[in-house]
């Protein structure tokens, strides 16, 4: 078995260390030697492992994907050109394909499970959501005799452990980004960590595979963390929650999906409120399994590697058994609804005028829009009034048309944070 790999960065150089010492069990497991063919990189003369032999390099990787000796191609150079290009060749000269690029399979993996049909060969990429956990072959194959109907998770390393430094330490955003992007978790430039689009992209994965339908990270309801304080923390801990990145996938009762990323405040006692430093949790509820939770190691190297492995097996399988794997499931075709409709609870902060008739005022803008108040609460005096409200579940709608109304109110000095709250099973 012929493997080609594209990109030796963090995730490349540790499936060729991989490939390379575990050489001789995953013959065994496959029933067939593994050899690497080549390593397609960028430039030849940067310093790497002593152990990858040097001839194996090349710049071209073009002629890498076309080589008629390879088997099998492993992309991770991630971005979505060159990447799809190599990819599509690769294909059309018979080659299966195992990738890590959640931002190239969320904007057009259609295009990629097309071309994977058309010539009869596989695609993997469990390595490109939550890394080393194994989730995307448990909802193709292990749940695919169940309905699942919701998917909810943290799936962006950086952002969980930037925001659980800011809760467990005080942090500004600021300092926690850089503490992050220390110790190797964010990317020199953050943007797709915080600004959710890594999450979102994993989320329209996750949601394409969940609800067998066609979803694309243009169709995901995106928000990211940069505008998260350190008051925000400290509010939402003195209300028994965390603010976590949250990436859900709900199939609702119509016949649709919703599918967002955003901060959420989720209680204490919530098992995602414990999802520490840079890990990974998802949930996945299906109707007769129940609740399942995926935790692990999201990103990082190896653990990544290990995916790309695991699927690299499978490959190499059903290449000697003659079959192909899995192919796109998207018979449900069920469309996503836009956020608006989505049905949230959530936790606002007013600062408003400390006298008598305000509270019935404000309460009065949530009745006009049929936003029903959970609790509410009265924080400092005079010109430190805040009034925090929490609401029971209303459509994102209205609650952003309530919000807008709020802050046209005389009594209102300002809206202060607005955030969902969810993890609460009450109406
Ligand atoms: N790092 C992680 O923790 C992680 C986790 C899950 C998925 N992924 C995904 O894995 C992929 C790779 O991520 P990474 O962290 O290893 O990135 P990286 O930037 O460390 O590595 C990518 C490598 O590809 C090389 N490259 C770029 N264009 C090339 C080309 N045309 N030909 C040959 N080489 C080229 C770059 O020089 C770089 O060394 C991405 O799709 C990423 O989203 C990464
Ligand atoms: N940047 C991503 C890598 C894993 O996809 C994260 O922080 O989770
Ligand atoms: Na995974």
């Amino acid at each position: 078995m012929k493997v080609a790999l594209l990109g030796c960065g963090v995730v490349g150089s540790q499936v060729a260390r991989l490939l390379r010492e575990q050489a001789d069990d995953i013959a065994a497991r496959v029933g067939a030697p593994f050899e690497l063919a080549g390593v397609a990189v960028r430039r030849i003369d940067r310093p790497r492992d002593p152990a990858l032999d040097p001839a194996l390099l090349t710049t071209d990787a073009g002629a890498l994907v076309t080589d008629p000796d390879v088997d099998v191609v492993i992309e991770v150079i991630g971005g979505v050109e060159p990447a799809k290009k190599l990819i599509l060749e690769a294909m059309a000269k018979g080659k299966s394909v195992v990738t890590a690029n959640k931002a190239l399979l969320a904007q057009d993996g259609a295009a990629l499970h097309r071309a994977a049909r058309r010539n009869g060969v596989d695609l993997y990429y469990e390595a490109s959501v939550a890394g080393a956990i194994p989730l995307l072959r448990p909802l193709r194959e292990s749940l695919a005799g169940d309905r699942v109907t919701r998917v909810i998770g943290i799936v962006n390393g950086t952002t969980n452990y930037i925001l659980d430094r800011m809760d467990s330490t005080g942090a500004s955003f600021d300092d926690a980004l850089q503490e992050a992007q220390a110790l190797g978790y964010a990317e020199a430039d953050p943007t797709a960590d915080v600004e959710g689009f890594d999450a979102a992209a994993k989320a329209a994965i996750l949601a394409g595979l969940a609800f067998h339908s066609r979803v694309t990270s243009a169709d995901v309801h995106r928000e990211g963390i940069t505008r998260i304080t350190a008051a925000d923390i400290a509010n939402a801990r003195a209300m028994g929650y965390v603010i976590k990145l949250l990436a859900i996938c709900a199939r609702d009762d119509g016949h649709g999906v919703g599918v967002r990323v955003h901060p959420a405040m989720i209680p204490r006692t919530h098992p995602l409120a414990g999802v520490r430093e840079a890990y990974n949790a998802v949930f996945v509820e299906a109707r007769s399994a129940g609740r399942l939770m995926f935790y692990g190691a999201g990103a990082g190297g190896a653990p990544t590697a290990s995916a790309v492995l695991g699927d690299l097996v499978a490959v190499a399988r059903n290449r000697l058994a003659g079959v192909s794997g899995p192919s796109e499931s998207v018979y449900a075709a069920l469309p996503v609804h836009p956020m608006g409709e989505t049905m949230t609870r959530s936790y606002i902060a007013l600062e408003v005028l400390d006298k008598s008739g305000v509270l019935a005022r404000v309460a009065e803008v949530f009745a006009e829009h049929d936003v029903s108040i959970q609790t509410v609460r009265q924080e400092g005096r005079g010109d430190d009034a805040q009034l925090i409200v929490v609401t029971h579940r209303s459509s994102d709608a209205a609650l952003a048309a309530t919000v807008r109304r709020l802050r046209r109110l005389d009594a209102v000095r300002a809206v202060g944070t607005v955030m969902r709250v969810e993890g609460e099973d009450t109406a």
